[in-house]
C-alpha cells in the first residue's frame, strides 16, 4: 500500500490531512482518538471513499479507479455488523459471499462450516442472522469476509462488541492470519500485537513503527 499526499475533505472539515506513506507490514494497526480519521483512511482503502488530492495504490490498484477489480482482493469489515449481514441465517449469509465462484454446493458448505466452527458458530448456522447478539452478528460479518479468502481484510473496529473470550479468539485468529490485515481499533492491546502501528490525530499521520512504543507514547499522553 503506498499513499502520496492523499488529504479528504468532506466540505466543512478535513477528515484526513497530506498523508504519505508506504505499508508493507503484514499485521497493521490503526489507532488515534475519535474522530482523528482512522475509518476514513480504512475506507480509502478498497476504495469506499476517494482522495480529494493525493494518490494512492492498494496491491498494485487504483482503489477508486480499479475499485470493482480491488474489491476482489480486499474485504472489508465495518464496525456495524448489521451494514453487512444480507442474508437471512447465518450459513447463507456466509455463503453468499462464494456466489459465483464456481464453487460446488458441498465445497460452499464445507468452507462456510469450517469457517463458522474455527469463528465459535458452529451452533448457530441454521439460526435467523437477526436473532444473534451483537458480538456473534460482528462474528458473522466477519466469517462472511473471511470466506472468500482475501489478499488483504480491512477491519474497522471489528471487537467492539465482542466479550473478552471472543476478543481474544479474534486477536489469535488475527495473529495467525497469511493474509495482510489493516486493523482500525481502540483496543491497544489488540493494536500491540501487530507488526506496526499507525496513529492518526486531527486527520495527520504523526506516527509510525513499533506497536509497542506508539501504543505507550499514546497512552503516556493521557495518563
Ligand atoms: N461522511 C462524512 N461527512 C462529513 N464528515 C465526516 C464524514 N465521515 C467522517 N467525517 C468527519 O471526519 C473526521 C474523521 O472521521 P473518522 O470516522 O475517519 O474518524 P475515526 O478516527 O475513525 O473516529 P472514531 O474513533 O470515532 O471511529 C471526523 O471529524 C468526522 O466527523
Amino acid at each position: 500500500m503506498v499513499l502520496n499526499g492523499v488529504s479528504v475533505d468532506y466540505g466543512n472539515r478535513l477528515a484526513l490531512e497530506n498523508v504519505s506513506t508506504r505499508l508493507d507490514a503484514h499485521r497493521i494497526a490503526v489507532i488515534g482518538a475519535n474522530g482523528s480519521g482512522k475509518s476514513t483512511f480504512a475506507r480509502l482503502l478498497n476504495g469506499l471513499e476517494a482522495p480529494t488530492s493525493g494518490s494512492l495504490s492498494v496491491h498494485g490498484l487504483d482503489p477508486v479507479r480499479q475499485g470493482k477489480q480491488l474489491r476482489r482482493h480486499v474485504g472489508f469489515v465495518f464496525t456495524n455488523p448489521d451494514a453487512q449481514i444480507v442474508m437471512p441465517t447465518v450459513a447463507e449469509d456466509v455463503a453468499f459471499s462464494l456466489r459465483g465462484r464456481g464453487l460446488s454446493k458441498s465445497e460452499i458448505a464445507g468452507r462456510v462450516a469450517s469457517v463458522l466452527a474455527q469463528n465459535g458458530l458452529g451452533d448457530h448456522a441454521d439460526a435467523p442472522a437477526h436473532t444473534l447478539s451483537g458480538g456473534q452478528k460482528q462474528l458473522l460479518a466477519l466469517c462472511s469476509v473471511l470466506v472468500g479468502e482475501p489478499d488483504l481484510l480491512v477491519a474497522d473496529e471489528p471487537t467492539t462488541l465482542l466479550d473478552a473470550a471472543n476478543t481474544r479468539r479474534i486477536a489469535d485468529l488475527f495473529s495467525a492470519l497469511e493474509q495482510q490485515i489493516v486493523l482500525v481499533t481502540h483496543n491497544l492491546r489488540l493494536a500491540e500485537r501487530c507488526d506496526i502501528a499507525l496513529r492518526f490525530d486531527g486527520g495527520r499521520l504523526v506516527e509510525q513503527g513499533d506497536p509497542v512504543d506508539v501504543v505507550g507514547r499514546y497512552e503516556r499522553e493521557f495518563a
